[in-house]
């Protein structure tokens, strides 16, 4: 079973359906250079709705540690993905159970990456580029995805209802993460969007 995880919700209808749509984890974008971003507050208010045995996971980028403190402090989220420039070291500083982007846009020279990180959770391969921000929608090749690494591997980058079973296929992932291909404008997450994803995926 591949495991669905809907990033970047700032609306509780948004975060009310998707749980009711039975996905696995529920992504706040807590990085103030996103579109998506939710302030801590606000994003504990959504984050109360979100019923038991649903992972909630705080995103942040290249953030000041004393801000991931204050977001772990408010929010109280389960995970920390880690979509900048950080270390092993850094992202593990928290103590925190954790995932961390790999920018794949460069292709097979980015799986180097992957050994980075020995602390993490799992690892998101995403389509971006390298300095670049993710949830801009961008595929990358999904035949390079490893299939014989120990820790679990998260596939993102321009997933939608369209494209997602033959990602799969390719890719087998431990999970996909999808942010703008369930939306109708960034944070903005839409519902016939959610619905056609989990049912292409649960296919
Ligand atoms: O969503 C954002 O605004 C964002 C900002 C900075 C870093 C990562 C971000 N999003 C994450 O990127 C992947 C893929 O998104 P998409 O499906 O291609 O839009 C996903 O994990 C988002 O949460």
């Amino acid at each position: 079973m591949t495991r669905i995880k809907f990033c970047g919700l700032t609306r509780l209808d948004d975060v009310q359906l998707a749980a009711g749509l039975g996905v696995d984890a529920i992504g706040f974008v807590m990085t103030r250079r996103s579109k998506r971003f939710v302030d801590p507050t606000a994003a504990a208010r959504l984050r109360d709705a979100v019923p038991p045995y649903i992972t909630t996971v705080a995103l942040v980028m290249d953030d000041e540690p004393a801000f991931i403190d204050e977001v772990l402090r408010v929010l109280r989220p389960d995970m920390l993905q880690f979509h900048g420039d950080e270390t092993d070291e850094d992202c593990a500083a928290y103590g925190v159970r954790y995932t961390k982007a790999i920018a794949m846009g460069e292709g097979a020279s980015a799986l180097e990456r992957l050994h980075r990180f020995p602390r993490a959770a799992g690892l998101l391969l995403d389509g971006h580029g390298l300095g670049e921000q993710g949830g801009s929608g961008q595929c990358f090749d999904w035949s390079l995805m490893p299939k014989d690494l120990a820790q679990p591997l998260i596939l993102a980058g321009g997933l939608d209802a369209d494209n997602v079973a033959e990602a799969i296929r390719v890719a087998r992932p431990w999970a996909v993460d999808v942010s703008s291909g369930i939306e109708s404008s960034p944070g903005i997450k839409d519902r016939a969007k959610m619905e056609r994803f989990i049912s292409a995926v649960r296919r």
